[in-house]
């Protein structure tokens, strides 16, 4: 029933304007499944390789399709991944792109699910899920790789972790977003948006942290629920020369731990990514030592979704968390596999869009598949509620 019996695949436009692979799959009883893989620009060293569209494209067609087509069952996710894997024989999908591969693999898991009549959710993570929901953790405030002449601090996330309901969470960002505009309008400074629709101003991280206290609060006064905040500091971007730059300023390694630990005692912080640079395990389990008890330490260029990578980390207590982002290590298999070691090790996994979207909801899905406590996905831009609006009708059991 599931069988392949064709694999489409063409270029897409993603949010930012630049191309990006979109695949279709269908199986012999009339399943369809349609995905499209997203895109990074803060992307981590060790991610999966992602080759130019046109290229991808042209190899999935040559190497991959024709295995899977007639080949391979939709409905058995490890089968397409694994023939995706072999189809490219590399590493690190260097042969068909990361980017073929991903929308293979989440097109594919959709036509599953369609021909079973099982929303996707359930497909993927078995027929009981789907009372858990994680929290979105919404960018605000951002700038880093994401915009140009704002914070150095990536990304400033909302995380409304009292909200009564998935839905009530989404909108309490959607308030916090606005409450931050309101906040820089009365300071006089202007902002633009960076890439994932958060502001961008032209503020010190210093300030950023006080407007962002500041939004959060005022929404949480108003709705009644705890919402904290937590941050991605993309550190690795910022990583040159063995110090942290931040502007014309520097920090050594210890001087960037303290200053983190600082900031989760000052703030209450809820959830910190990527801390440090993705080749320093040891600074940070350091951290993790010290705020863990307290606060996620979450590995995103650290583990890039990667088993061997993420083994590495939990060998020496390198975070209590890792970021989940299909495309960064190419399949849903591979990332349902970093879940599972994560989970077995006590580490919780967070699910993550990438900066450059589409309107593709299926990480909406695998969130819920996996029982994940958050969700990274941005607040407002069509992309981004693609995503949230999807996590709103599943909670609503309406997909
Ligand atoms: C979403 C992120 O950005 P990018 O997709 O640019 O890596 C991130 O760093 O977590
Ligand atoms: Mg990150």
């Amino acid at each position: 029933m599931t069988r392949i019996t064709s694999v489409a695949l063409r270029r897409v436009l993603d949010s930012r304007g630049n191309p990006t692979v979109e695949a279709d799959v269908l199986t012999e009883s009339g399943g369809f499944g349609r995905a499209a893989a997203p895109s990074g620009a803060s992307t981590g060293e060790y991610e999966a390789i992602e080759l130019p569209p046109t290229e991808a494209i042209a190899a999935a067609r040559r190497h991959a399709v024709p295995r899977l087509v007639d080949e391979v069952h939709a409905g058995n996710q490890r089968e397409v991944d694994a023939t995706l894997r072999a189809a490219d024989g590399s590493e690190n999908f260097s042969e068909i792109g990361a980017n073929s591969a991903v929308a293979i693999s989440m097109a594919a898991a959709k036509a599953g699910s369609d021909v079973l009549g099982a929303p996707l959710y359930q497909h993927l993570g078995g027929a009981f899920r789907g009372d858990n929901f994680p929290t979105p953790l919404g960018n605000v405030i951002g700038g880093g790789e994401h915009a140009k002449e704002a914070t150095n601090i990536q990304e400033f996330l909302a995380a409304p972790v009292g909200a009564p309901s998935v839905s009530e969470a989404v909108f309490a960002n959607a308030k916090v977003h606005a409450r931050a505009s309101e906040i820089l309008d009365e300071r006089g400074v202007p902002a633009a948006k960076g890439d994932e629709g958060a502001w961008a101003p032209p503020v010190s991280d210093a300030e950023a942290f006080e407007i962002m206290g500041e939004a959060v609060s005022d929404v949480e006064d108003e709705l009644g629920f705890e919402i904290g905040f937590g941050l991605d500091i993309a550190a690795s971007e910022m990583f040159e020369d063995g110090v942290y730059h931040y502007g014309d300023e520097t920090k050594t390694t210890d001087e960037q731990i303290d200053y983190v630990a600082e900031m989760v005692d000052e703030y209450d912080l809820v959830y910190v990514e990527d801390p440090l640079d993705e080749n320093d395990y040891e600074g940070f389990a350091e951290l993790t030592e010290r705020v863990g008890d307290r606060t996620l330490i979450c590995g995103d260029d650290l583990f890039v979704t990667n088993v061997d990578r993420l083994q590495d980390g939990i060998d020496v207590g390198a975070a209590n968390s890792i970021l989940i982002k299909p495309n960064q290590i190419g399949t849903l298999t591979d990332a349902f596999d970093a879940v599972e070691l994560a989970s077995r090790n006590g580490m919780d996994a967070v699910i993550s869009h990438r900066s450059g979207e589409t309107e593709d909801a299926t990480i909406a899905h695998l969130a819920v598949a996996t029982d994940a406590p958050f969700i990274k996905t941005g607040t407002v831009q069509g992309e981004r509620t693609a995503k949230l609006n999807e996590l709103i009708r599943i909670a609503d059991d309406a997909v």
